[in-house]
């Protein structure tokens, strides 16, 4: 592997995941996804619940299921094929050169373990040092994630933790060796949104220290805002538009970023303006195959979008897989 900066860091190349057995109904989880991070980027992978986010990210970590599912396309990582790796090489990997944060950290953490042990064994698997050190490193860590009086913490369980200060936990557990790569999976769901703010200062405090590149998963583009170079819009397991996060917060043009986008609460809205949802839900998709998938909840829909499907195009400064994009700041042309 090299380490130069002619190249990207993570390179996913028309990534495809299907579920359910060979010659039985498969299930396309994630279709044609290509996207690229740079050393010390930060990308976003943004859509609804169910639009493939998450299992795009397990594929990337090497954490899909063996049975059951057929993957297709590459993961370059410095420009290796992870897809090819054994299940030890990506042990190797994980943790040390590609990192992840999960949602959930109850369920991420072992609730019968104390915090300073599932920290230094991280520590202490993937870099060279003794307990007393990787104890040390561990304190140094907690306090660096924002948690008083680490030492002490380190002595208990998970459920002794509030919900942020598992997730900061859970931060320090994944940067704890410097990975160049984390991806960092709707980080803050689980939190009150004041502790949403808190830890995602953390985390991008955190990132930025040790450089790293960050694949940000979720489903709010507010968490995007202060935090991502790049965006991928998804939806029903396709990117339907990829740019630059200044021009897609500007000026979004595929009618479902424009949707989320309007359904994002604004500090320069009027007081009790309601915000825009986007009709519909994500069941009410239709199969790419054949058709636009967003077809049946858009209101910019034109003929073509039910007749066959949009392909991903370069259109200048974005990305666009869309029959009828929105013109120019056209926030409402996705609600009906
Ligand atoms: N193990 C599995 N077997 C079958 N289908 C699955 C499996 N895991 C995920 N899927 C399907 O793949 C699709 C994408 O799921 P995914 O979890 O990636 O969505 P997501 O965008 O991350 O949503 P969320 O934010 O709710 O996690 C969904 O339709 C889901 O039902």
């Amino acid at each position: 592997m090299t380490g130069a900066h002619d190249q990207p860091l993570l390179s996913v190349r028309d990534l495809s995941v299907r579920f359910g057995l060979k010659g039985q109904r498969q299930v396309a989880a994630v279709d044609e996804v290509s996207l690229d991070i740079w050393p010390g980027q930060h990308v976003a992978l943004v859509g609804e619940s169910g639009s493939g986010k998450s299992v795009t990210s397990l594929a990337v970590m090497g954490l899909l299921p063996d049975r059951g599912v057929e993957v297709g396309g590459e993961v370059l990582y410095r420009g290796e094929d992870l897809l090819t790796k054994s299940p030890k090489e990506m042990a190797g990997l994980r943790g040390s050169e590609i990192a992840m944060v999960f949602q959930d950290p109850m369920t991420s953490l072992n609730p019968v373990i104390t915090v300073g042990v599932q920290l230094t064994e991280v520590l202490l698997r993937h870099l060279q040092v003794s307990k007393a050190e990787a104890r040390e490193r561990a304190v140094e860590l907690l306090g660096r994630v924002g948690i008083p009086d680490p030492a002490r913490r380190l002595r208990e369980y998970p459920h002794q933790l509030s919900g942020g200060m598992r997730q900061r936990v859970l931060i320090a557990i994944a940067l704890a060796c410097e990975p160049k790569l984390l991806i960092a999976d709707e980080p803050t769901t689980a939190l009150d949104v004041t502790i949403q703010a808190q830890v995602l200062e953390v985390l991008k405090d955190l990132v930025a220290d040790t450089d790293a590149a960050l694949l940000m998963i979720t489903h709010d583009l507010g968490v995007v805002a202060g935090l991502c170079d790049d965006v991928n819009v998804m939806y029903s397991g396709r990117i339907v538009e990829s740019t630059n996060r200044n021009r897609l917060f500007a000026n979004p043009r595929h009618p479902y970023t424009g949707g989320l986008l309007a359904s994002i609460p604004r500090l320069d809205s009027p007081r009790g303006a309601p915000l825009t949802p986007i009709p519909g839900s994500p069941t009410q998709t239709l199969p790419w195959t054949s058709a636009c998938a967003f077809a049946p909840r858009c209101g910019n829909r034109v003929e073509a979008c039910t007749e066959r499907a949009p392909a991903l195009e370069a259109t200048g400064d974005r990305d666009l897989r869309c029959f009828n994009p929105l013109a120019d700041a056209d926030l409402t042309g996705a609600a009906r």
